[in-house]
């Protein structure tokens, strides 16, 4: 068998290659090639794994180039520098290193903190500069102040563990954040709105997703304290960079210290030079102990997988055999989308998930499936959460996970249904793969469709009353927005009904608030598959 090689296209530690080579694979080491798309794209074609940081942008075009890439490792936790559906497309695996560098990342939140509250980087530059400025700098103390904490997952849990060690009061804003875990944190858990009004220092601890880009805009701000400091080691974007700006102007905000940006590298950015931001270059991951964990971690998994097929950490793809595989693939695929399609109509934490395997597919490999289920669960709200990450995320946050395994007792060969127990509801779903490979729905809420899962549909509960078919179809038209496939269903004459409606492009964000707006409607929803 001719020898695996893999490029490593950014500065990883050097620990990696040496286990590529001692897992007799050969590497080759070109720590500033991801800068330059054009060679990268131009190589690309010679290797079979590629190993980076957060400098390589693994985009479509380099993906199409990548002839024979099988899998492509990211030293670190987010993956926003891979474009995963054309590596998935491809059937190339993307792994990640998912809490290799949490403890260095927190570390730098806490500094920036710190030195946020007592202005270290400018003192230190005025008292270097021999102008010993000791009027001018006038700090605030950190003892029984209040830390908001947005996003408490891996990172900002250990922020919230690090704060009370300060001597700080912690809240904390995490939609997945159950009660019983923010007591075990020994965090007040509050709504955003509440973090906003409470908080001396707000510190973001979440991925970058539709729902927390720009997070903290101007609406946020004009919420917050008047002397507010806000800290941002997690993503550029979560930021309203313009509106941070202007409340620094106005001391609305007193500081604000930024290790991410909008645009990187950032090279020029409106906040520079604004006496009251501190500003690191990305820096939140780079300790020699954290590189050395991500470094180290990644090349192992890479190596298992070029070598012996074994799967671990994967963005894209649960851990399963050669030969498990063809047969679960299409059960995996429906898992996921069951799991998507019950996370994305969940806004409150979740208590409880129940999955019931029925006949065939309750004698295949359901760990896989469940961490499917999971996965799909999770990742509208977490980003960047993979099968093999799912479990253990889902267990921390105390959400209960039952797998229950029946014989046929259906319609169907297989069934697959997935029950979610919120703070405030229950709601189940169910799905099967019919012949032709494709995963269907066949139940929601104990009410029967049969439904392929679009690209993009709209999902609609309403009271099932004369005229409403006619005025949604009308708004769709009015909107330009063409119908795939319509689906309807009802428990009972006159009483609760569905819609799900697969369109083409795109929903509207004020398109589905006028379906929303409709008399019969009580819930619409926008859902991507
Ligand atoms: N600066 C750096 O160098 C650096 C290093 C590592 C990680 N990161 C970034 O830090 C972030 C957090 O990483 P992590 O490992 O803790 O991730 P994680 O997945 O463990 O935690 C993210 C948390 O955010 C929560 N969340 C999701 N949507 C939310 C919303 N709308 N409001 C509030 N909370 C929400 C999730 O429930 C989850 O608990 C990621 O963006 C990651 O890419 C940055
Ligand atoms: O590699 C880095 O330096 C940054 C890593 C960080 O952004 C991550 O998401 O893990």
């Amino acid at each position: 068998m001719t020898k695996p090689k893999v490029l490593i296209s950014d500065a990883l530690s050097p620990a990696a290659v040496q286990i590529f080579k001692d897992r007799g694979i050969e590497v080759d080491f070109q720590p500033n090639l991801g800068k330059d798309k054009d060679k990268l794209a131009d190589i690309i074609g010679d290797y079979d794994g590629l190993a980076i940081r957060s400098a390589t942008k693994a985009t479509a075009k380099i993906i199409e180039r990548a002839k024979r890439l099988k899998v492509i490792g990211r030293a670190g936790i987010g993956v926003d520098n891979v474009e995963i559906p054309a590596a998935t497309a491809k059937g190339i695996i993307v792994m990640n290193t998912p809490f290799g560098n949490s403890i260095t990342t927190a570390e730098h939140a806490i500094t920036m903190m710190l030195s946020l509250a007592r202005e270290i980087p400018q003192a230190d530059a005025s008292t270097q500069a021999g102008k010993w400025e000791k009027n001018r700098f006038m700090g605030v103390e950190i003892t029984g102040k209040t830390l908001g904490v947005i996003g408490c997952g891996n990172i900002g849990s250990i922020v919230c563990d690090r704060a009370q060690g300060l001597r700080m009061k912690v809240i904390g804003f995490d939609p997945f954040l159950t009660e019983e875990r923010a007591l075990d944190l020994g965090v007040e858990k509050v709504e955003l709105d509440e973090l906003l009004k409470r908080a001396d220092f707000i510190t973001l601890h979440t991925p970058l997703t539709d729902k927390t880009r720009n997070i903290i805009d101007a609406a946020a701000i004009a919420k917050m304290k008047q002397g507010v400091r806000i800290i941002n080691c997690a993503r550029g974007g979560l930021i309203d960079e313009q509106a941070l700006l202007e409340a620094l102007d106005s001391k609305h905000v007193a500081g604000a210290a930024l290790d991410v940006f909008a645009e990187e590298p950032a090279t020029s950015n409106a906040l520079f030079g604004h006496a009251n931001v501190i500003c690191t270059p990305h820096l939140g991951a780079s300790t020699t102990e954290a590189q050395e964990n991500v470094a180290l971690q990644i090349a192992e998994q890479m190596s298992d997988y070029l070598l012996t097929g074994a799967i671990s950490n994967a963005i894209n793809f649960p851990s399963i055999t050669a030969e498990e595989a063809p047969k679960l693939k299409p059960f995996i695929a429906l898992a996921e989308k069951l799991g998507s399609f019950a996370g994305q109509l969940t806004e409150s934490s979740i208590t409880k998930i129940q999955i019931t395997y029925e006949g065939q597919v309750a004698e295949m490999k359901t760990r896989a499936l469940t961490s499917a289920v999971l996965a799909g669960l999770l990742r509208p709200m977490l980003g960047e959460v993979n099968v093999v990450s799912a479990p253990v995320i889902a267990k921390e946050r105390g959400m209960v996970v039952d797998e229950v395994l029946r014989a046929g007792e259906s319609d169907y060969e297989s069934l697959i249904t997935v029950a979610v127990t919120t703070e405030h509801q229950d709601r189940a779903v169910s799905g099967t793969v019919y012949a032709d490979g494709k995963p269907r729905l066949v139940d929601i809420k104990g009410i029967r469709v049969d439904a392929e899962f679009g690209k993009s549909m709209i999902y609609v509960t309403n009271e099932d009353k004369p005229g409403f078919i006619g005025k949604f179809a009308s708004l769709l038209g009015d909107a330009k927005i063409n119908i795939a496939t319509f689906h309807l269903g009802r428990v009972a004459p006159g009483s609760d009904a569905i819609a799900l409606v697969e369109v083409d492009g795109a929903v509207p964000a004020e398109l589905l608030a006028k379906i929303q707006a409709l008399p019969q409607v009580k819930q619409a929803k926008a859902l991507a598959f």
